[in-house]
């Protein structure tokens, strides 16, 4: 039996990969062990905090006097031997804290909360108990601690030990319990009972009839009440009585509990599928670590290819871990799984409470879930024995956590394909780059469909100068080509599918007499029109203020709105096909639970027969009746200063166009643009992923971008300005006597939005092939700023960044 815990503490403001050695108390010896949660005192005073058993062992790390461990949280280990060992790597291989890193791997519930108290003495004079507590045995320590005045007051008071500042350790998670009804009496007593009943007592009589049927089983209170007619005040006669139990049991929430399923048969697979489909089983049998690319055209059945694999993972008695890039946004998807494979199946996305988030990460982690769906956090699920992993849409930046820790999901799948000898598939009809040319290389192996299911052609793809458009109908959002086919399609009785491209771009609000535009207060952007709410919102910290009717600066009232939103351009489509019926999709109209799911659902019904949305309509959706696509503006993402932008607007044009004509009817798309001629447009028109590859490959080389390097960013943020690009040109100087010679460090440079939420955020990018010393490098950096975060500085370190703004 261990007596000492080496734990891994979580206190923020001087976070370290270091544990702490702990005395485990005599009673609890036989019961702790890695992976669980304790609470622990740390530095001087009576601070509490959350910790995570890292080992246990005889040795302290540490020969002072030891502190006991103060409480156990978990009666068994939240993280696996496999999770403490990712932990691990993951804090090493993003630059961050190995606690950051196993609170990420849990659901949020599981996070620890803090209250900080104040308490009464044996000391504290009569008086300052009146002032500080009133009646009251103790207060939160934010609630009286209001002003600077109030804080040191009460810091001379702890010091003189008239009052005790506690931390307390509040556990958020809360299971969902309900009552059950067990026998305590065998089938003779029952019988007997009942004979001893006084006549008329129909309601105790029931009571028995029903007990007898349960044969030692424990069944809900309410279903018991319900099946046999029983009211819960006879079930507590019932307890008193003796003849009954009744127990707590557990329920999960079960996000999905109303949504019925409707199951689904193995399809019979193409050629192409099925050497796609024996290639990955073959992996799975052979517990081979291969990484499959599976390149597969839009509407080439990738789908129906994860799928078969995962059954055959299963059919070995392993489970299978599919992620997707972000599921509230393709409800299909997780439709389809379900219908597969049921019961078995667990989701994990943003979308769920965090109650529900909290019962499926238990039901996957006690083996009751042997398939998992989820989006970028789920490839942490708790699984065992895996025997597949999928990732669809592997090239959406979806996948990269934009705060600590900075992960990539591919990443730690494929991480997680060592550690269980299972292979990985990674799914897109837009392979990101780097991942292309992995395959490229051997390093991943390639399976193609080149083709639609059934032979169905890939839409026809028709590009409209809206330079040309403009000269005739300046004012307008659609061309005359798009509207004459959006007519047809309302008079054949088929769909169409309005892509408004928001990337970059917004809706703002500009003086015609002075030029000005208004900005947020905190950030470096212009604010977006927000007609639902009737304000101007940023969108980057969320400021909101009313829409000004004067000008701020000239106080002219010539103040217009510019720029496109959905809402503008269902506004003008319903002017000008005042038949159609219309479906808009942005972030305004399915920021409800479960809105999202409605609105698809809705239109695939046919009730509507136009969707207008945002990015977000892109993706995954496949709608047999929609015959038509129109992008209104392709090239609003092109001009960002980004070296992806090329590569985006190619995935997402290819994407979108994949909407169209899925099933029997032929499909067309539009796309209206002001760069015609672009590669990434004309690329995407003629469907050609391999020409763009190449193209882009070329453009990458010359100017030395991944995949021909990798990148590091390193941001400083700071209020003041100053301070930001002070500390980031120090670091310059530190850096460069560091790195080999060969290797390019760029800036620093303001950020291409530089101010964000108040804070001034200056980067430099380190590009570089080959780079021995660049971990410990890094590393050294991340201990050596936590003592200026305290100060307000921060700095963020994020391996190959995939947004530079
Ligand atoms: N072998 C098959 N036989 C008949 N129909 C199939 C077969 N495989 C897939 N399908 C059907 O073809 C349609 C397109 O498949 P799926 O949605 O999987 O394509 P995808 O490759 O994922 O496309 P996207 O990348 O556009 O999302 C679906 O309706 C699916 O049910
Ligand atoms: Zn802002
Ligand atoms: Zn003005």
């Amino acid at each position: 039996m261990a007596e000492i815990a080496q734990v891994l503490v979580d206190v923020p403001t001087m976070q370290t990969n270091r544990p702490y050695s702990y005395r485990i108390p005599a009673a609890w010896q036989a019961q702790v062990q890695p992976g669980m949660r304790v609470v622990v005192p740390f530095g001087r005073g009576k601070r509490r905090v959350q910790g995570f058993v890292l080992s246990c062992g005889d040795q302290p790390e540490f020969d002072g006097a030891l502190k006991e461990i103060d409480a156990v949280v978990d009666l068994a280990p939240v993280l696996n031997t496999e999770m403490l060992a990712l932990t691990k790597w993951l804090a090493a291989s993003t630059f961050s804290f190995q606690i950051t890193c196993a609170q990420t791997m849990l659901p949020a519930v599981m996070r620890a909360k803090y209250v900080k108290l104040l308490r009464p003495t044996t000391q504290t004079p009569p008086a300052v108990r009146t002032t500080w507590f009133g009646d009251q045995p103790e207060v939160p320590f934010d609630q009286v601690a209001t002003t600077s005045q109030a804080v040191s007051q009460l810091l001379r008071l702890q010091a003189a030990g008239e009052v005790d500042v506690y931390y307390q350790v509040k556990n958020q998670a809360r299971r969902k319990t309900q009552f059950g009804v067990k026998a305590r009496l065998d089938a003779s007593a029952i019988t007997a009972t009942e004979g001893e009943l006084r006549h008329g007592a129909k309601q105790q009589l029931a009571l028995l009839k029903g007990l007898a049927t349960l044969n030692g089983e424990t069944v809900t209170q309410a279903d018991f009440c319900q099946r046999f007619d029983v009211n819960p005040a006879t079930i507590r006669t019932g307890e008193q009585k003796g003849w009954l139990q009744r127990v707590q049991l557990e329920v999960y929430r079960d996000p999905y509990a109303t949504s019925e399923i409707k199951a689904t048969q193995a399809l019979t697979l193409n050629a192409e599928q099925q050497v796609a489909v024996d290639q990955i089983t073959q992996a799975v049998t052979q517990d081979a670590t291969t990484t499959f690319l599976l390149e597969g055209v839009t509407g080439s059945g990738k789908t129906e290819v994860y799928l078969q694999s995962m059954a055959a993972a299963l059919a070995q008695g392993k489970t299978a871990l599919m992620l997707v890039p972000e599921i509230s946004l393709t409800p299909q998807m997780v439709q389809r799984v379900r219908g597969r494979f049921g019961k078995a199946v667990a989701v994990l996305h943003s979308g769920l409470s965090n109650g529900e988030k909290y019962d499926e990460w238990r039901r996957i982690q006690r083996g009751e879930a042997q398939v998992v769906v989820g989006a970028r956090s789920a490839v942490f699920a708790p699984l065992k024995d895996i025997g597949l992993i999928v990732m669809d849409e592997e090239h959406e930046s979806t996948y990269k956590q934009d705060d600590a820790p900075r992960y990539h999901a591919r990443q730690v799948a494929l991480w997680r394909s060592q550690y269980h000898h299972c292979p990985v598939v990674l799914g897109s009809a837009t392979p990101s780059l780097e991942t292309r040319a992995r395959a490229e290389k051997g390093v991943y192996q390639r399976l193609v469909l080149a083709e639609r299911v059934n032979q169905r052609p890939l839409p026809t793809v028709s590009i409209i100068d809206m330079k040309k458009e403009m000269q005739q109908h300046a004012e307008s959002n659609f061309s005359a080509p798009l509207l004459v086919a959006l007519q047809d399609r309302l008079d054949r009785h088929e769909q169409s599918v309005l892509m408004l491209n928001r990337r970059g771009f917004s809706s703002f609000v500009l003086c015609r007499d002075c030029g000005f535009v208004l900005k947020c207060p905190n950030c470096d952007i212009s604010l977006t029109l927000h007609m639902d709410s009737h304000t101007m919102k940023c969108h980057y910290c969320g400021h909101e203020e009313p829409i000004p009717r004067i000008c701020p600066n000239c106080h002219g009232h010539q103040i217009r709105y510019y720029g496109t939103g959905t809402e503008k351009v269902e506004t003008e489509l319903k002017e000008l096909l005042p038949d159609a019926n219309i479906i808009r999709m942005d972030n305004d109209t399915t920021r409800k639970k479960g809105a999202h799911a409605k609105l698809l659902a809705k239109f695939g019904s046919g009730e509507a027969n136009i969707l207008i949305g945002t990015q977000m309509i892109a993706k995954g959706l496949d709608f047999p009746n929609v015959t038509l696509v129109g992008v209104l503006n392709a090239d609003t993402g092109l001009g960002l200063p980004d070296f992806r932008a090329s590569e985006r607007t190619f995935q997402l044009l290819t994407q979108v166009s994949g909407r169209a004509g899925r099933a029997t009817k032929p499909g067309h798309v539009y796309i209206q643009t002001f760069n015609p001629d672009h590669y990434a447009i004309r690329f995407a028109q003629h469907h050609d992923y391999e020409g763009f590859f190449k193209y882009e490959m070329r453009m990458r080389h010359q100017g030395d971008y991944p995949p021909y390097y990798f990148t590091v960013q390193i941001t400083a943020s700071d209020l003041d300005e100053a301070v930001a690009a002070k500390r980031m040109y120090q670091l310059l100087q530190w850096l460069r006597p560091r790195l080999a010679s060969q290797t390019i460090i760029l800036g620093p440079t303001p950020k291409p939005i530089a101010r964000v939420n108040r804070r001034y955020y200056y980067q430099i990018v380190i590009k570089y092939k080959r780079e021995p010393n660049l971990a410990a490098t890094l590393t050294t950096l991340l201990h050596e700023t936590q003592a200026q975060q305290r100060q307000g500085l921060q700095i963020g370190i994020d391996v190959e960044p995939l947004h530079f703004m």
